[in-house]
């Protein structure tokens, strides 16, 4: 029973306490054969080589995609909210995207208390629905937005303007076509039946509306502009149109693509959000809904100028923020990820610091803390944020600020004031979205480099490392047929592979803290992420609580 279970943890039979543990989490970095399209096998990786080198013992692959980290099949990709959900809960939770699943095809969404009050503004309004659409399944998916859109008119949905985000970054680049198309259809079958449904406005989710941890709220604004007040610097008479012409550009790009309205005959947009009507913002995931559902919902607001701030009932798919309680409604309850190990070793006396950039500062601390931003016990724990580069996208700096976290990490400790300092290097990841090979080879590059900065660091002080990631994207940057061969396009170049991968990823541990009989256990083949937490508790000298995930480490008598 969890309210009987204690905080404090039992002393680890073998392992000592006081040891530093260094966290590296390597973000879109999977382990794959050999390969031209697998940028970390092309990359020169001493750092990494050398820690393959100590399997199995030091070294070993761990599963990050579907059902190991709480998703509805295992087709699904891994993505960093569930798999830094998994890696700081050390349990598997069965996350946002199924438990919608669920709701939808139970049909208990319509009865819940979120969409009893969104329902409210049925009568009079309009329901907006904003998100990305895709069946990507990181942030949203298609399947689910489609359930939504019959199950609101069934339950009383007269007029209703959806607002969407395409994608390219889950899935294939110029996708976003098919998407479109497909969403028509389900509207135009609305139509035929009386309700008044209409895609609104779009644009891409990297320059409109998705933004997440704060890191360039102008891109929030230009969603707002266009979704709210039905302002926009391209206007089309329909979404499909819109989409196609967009895309004529040659350096167009699915996630890039520019903020833009659906207009009447007259020039008016037909979907701008006005008193009285009811907003959902249909994504699952919660990093980049934050935002903009802070715009939504907070009456005290300073980070751009909302120029209109309609009378809305406003619903997220689930809370996005269980500390903020963002938003206050929802239609969905999200997965009550309790007791992480960031809690418990709060409660045990361990003084954490963790760091990373911008762009992936919320994976080490709202994610790996299971969606609650702030610190468990502000004394022990202190959290630092680099500021990401803004306005570009990341091949053009494919080094992001890998080494200048690895440098706060290595002053982190060796200041000795900390007992886990845990950081993310973006550059696999969020490089490897980008689709550009050469830069991805230069990403992850710098963050090999920055793996040596820490476990350098940890050498001086007689530390442990663990050395992980959170799922993979860089180790393939190809579409694939069956056989693994390179898909090409009617143009004869390859499909590039902008998203994440179901492959499984690494997991170094060493250091000179490490008791010599210290190795993987050979009795856990289809270990996960989330036996990583147990792991980690074990190396900080503590038995892990009997409801985590088993630990992937055994001591054996040297
Ligand atoms: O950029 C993001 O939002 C996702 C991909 O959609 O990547 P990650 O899960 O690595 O944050
Ligand atoms: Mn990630
Ligand atoms: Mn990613």
């Amino acid at each position: 029973m969890a309210e009987t279970r204690r905080w404090e943890l039992a002393a680890h039979r073998r392992l000592e306490k006081g040891k530093v543990v260094g966290v590296v989490v390597l973000d879109g970095w999977g382990e794959a054969a050999p390969d031209p399209f697998n940028c970390i096998h092309v990359t020169d990786t001493p750092t990494l080589d050398a820690l393959k080198k100590g399997g199995p013992e030091r070294w070993r692959v761990i599963k990050a995609h579907g059902t190991a980290v709480g998703l509805p099949t295992d087709d699904d990709m891994g993505n960093s909210e569930v798999g830094h959900n998994a890696l700081g809960a050390g349990q598997i939770y069965a996350q946002g995207a199924k438990l919608v699943d669920m709701a939808l095809t139970s049909g208990k969404i319509y009865e819940g208390e979120g969409f009893k009050y969104i329902q409210q503004s049925f009568e009079n309004g309009t329901l907006h629905l904003i998100g990305l659409l895709s069946d990507g399944g990181v942030h949203s998916r298609i399947d689910q937005l489609q359930l939504l859109l019959k199950g609101a008119s069934e339950h009383g949905a007269k007029r209703i303007r959806c607002h969407i985000l395409t994608d390219g970054r889950d899935v294939l680049d110029g996708s976003s076509v098919k998407f479109v198309e497909m969403i028509e259809d389900d509207l135009a079958k609305l139509q035929e039946k009386g309700v008044d449904a209409r895609i609104a406005s779009g644009g891409g989710r990297m320059y409109v509306t998705m933004d997440r941890y704060e890191n360039d709220w102008q891109v929030v604004k230009r969603g707002w502009d266009a979704q709210v007040l039905g302002e926009a610097p391209h206007k089309f008479q329909n979404a499909l149109e819109a989409v196609k012409k967009l895309r004529e550009d040659p350096k167009a790009n699915d996630q890039y693509l520019p903020p833009f309205v659906i207009v009447d005959e007259r020039g008016r947009p037909i979907g701008p959000i006005m008193d009285g009507d009811a907003v959902v913002t249909f994504n699952f995931r919660a990093d980049r809904m934050v935002m903009l559902a802070k715009a939504l919902e907070y009456e005290n607001f300073d980070k751009f100028d909302r120029v209109r701030v309609p009378k809305i009932r406003y619903a997220g798919m689930l809370q996005y923020d269980g500390e903020l309680k963002l938003p206050s409604h929802f239609l969905v309850a999200p997965p009550e990820i309790e007791r992480t190990s960031g809690e418990y070793l709060a409660h045990n006396g361990i003084r954490t610091y963790a760091c990373s950039e911008t762009v992936k500062f919320g994976h080490v601390t709202f994610f790996w803390n299971g969606n609650r931003s702030g610190y468990f016990n502000p004394n022990l724990e202190k959290y630092e944020e680099i500021p990401s580069d803004i306005g570009i996208p990341f091949n053009e700096q494919p080094k992001m600020k890998a080494v200048e976290i690895a440098k706060k990490a290595r002053d982190a400790i060796l200041s000795r004031k900390f007992d886990q300092v845990r950081v993310n290097i973006a550059n696999g990841d969020m490089v490897g979205h980008t689709g550009d090979i050469e830069a991805t080879i230069v990403g992850c590059k710098a963050a090999d480099e920055a793996v040596k900065i820490v476990l350098d660091a940890i050498e001086q002080v007689g530390g442990i490392f663990v050395v992980t990631a959170d799922h993979g994207n860089a180790e393939d940057m190809v579409k694939r047929d069956k056989s693994g061969k390179p898909l090409r396009n009617k143009d004869g170049n390859v499909q590039l592979l902008t998203s994440h991968t179901l492959n499984p990823v690494p997991i170094a541990i060493g250091g000179p803290g490490l008791q010599p009989g210290v190795r993987f256990r050979s009795d856990l083949p289809s270990a996960g992420l989330a036996n990583v937490a147990a792991t980690v508790m074990n190396l900080h000298g503590f038995e892990s609580p009997d409801h985590y995930e088993p630990t992937l480490i055994e001591v054996v008598d040297q």
